[in-house]
């Protein structure tokens, strides 16, 4: 959250948060189509890291995050790691984050769907097929993608949240008879949605065109294609940031 307290919380700067967000996503997309799919990075069975069996993406990704573990990230209620299992403590003083969730929220993470949608149907549709051995720079991309496609789709936590305090009385009957489509309708914006689907794609726009000195070049030319991230939108990351605000409000009064 970037606000300082939980009295604080609003929708208006939750949704502001999220605006924020689809920069970073963008911007990490457009670094990670420099390079072409690379798919020997992401074998599993090929051994390219001597002594670890795994893909070469699992072993950055994995050590990435102990290092971070080791720096504090996922003390952050906004963060959540690929690699929960063995992750080392953290060796930095804790940070005092404002307590907005309940505490078992913490207990709610998706990254092993977001992974494997990552890797088997997104990372396709915005990179080239080839293969240009960059594999290592090539991850550190995909790692940046992945944790801002993640920090996104769990910010579901704190909207869900905020819609609570804002209608307790709307959802508590839906939450006490586990209604989860009764949740979904509820917590459901369509024209929300649909600007945020226009808005991606302006940006990817705005952010992705090749800058040209030449005033007769008129085509514009895209890092990546605008219609490809608002589809990302509308199929994957606001499902799935329904998907964790049902999976927050189910638990909301245990
Ligand atoms: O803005 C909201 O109200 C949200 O819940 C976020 C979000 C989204 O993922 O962008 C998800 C559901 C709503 O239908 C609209 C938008």
């Amino acid at each position: 959250m970037d606000d300082s307290g939980a009295s604080s919380l609003k929708l208006e700067s939750i949704r502001e948060s999220l605006i924020r967000q689809e920069d970073t996503i963008i911007f990490s997309l457009i670094e990670r189509s420099k390079f072409p799919i690379n798919s020997r990075g992401y074998d599993e069975s090929l051994g390219l890291v001597q002594g670890f069996s795994g893909s070469l993406a699992r072993f950055i990704i994995e050590e990435t995050e102990a290092l971070q573990a080791k720096a504090g990230r996922f003390q952050n209620p906004e963060e959540h790691q690929f690699f929960p299992e063995n992750l080392p403590p953290s060796l930095v003083p804790p940070h005092d984050y404002p307590k907005v969730l309940y505490p078992a929220a913490a207990s709610i993470n998706i990254n092993k769907r977001i992974w494997d949608l990552y890797f088997n149907e997104l990372l396709p549709l915005f990179t080239v097929v080839g293969d240009d051995g960059n594999y290592a720079s090539a991850v550190a991309s995909d790692l940046s993608c992945l944790q801002a496609l993640s920090r996104r789709i769990h910010y579901g936590k704190f909207v869900a949240e905020v819609k609570f305090r804002d209608a307790q009385q709307d959802y508590e009957p839906a939450i006490r008879t586990k209604d989860r489509d009764a949740l979904m309708k509820l917590l459901t914006f369509e024209n929300v949605e649909e600007m945020v689907k226009k808005r991606v794609q302006k940006k990817a726009l705005a952010f992705g065109q090749e800058v040209s000195l030449n005033h007769n070049d008129k085509k514009v030319k895209c890092k990546v294609d605008p219609y490809v991230v608002s589809r990302l939108y509308e199929e994957w990351i606001m499902p799935l940031t329904k998907l964790v605000q049902v999976e927050y409000l189910l638990h909301r009064l245990d």
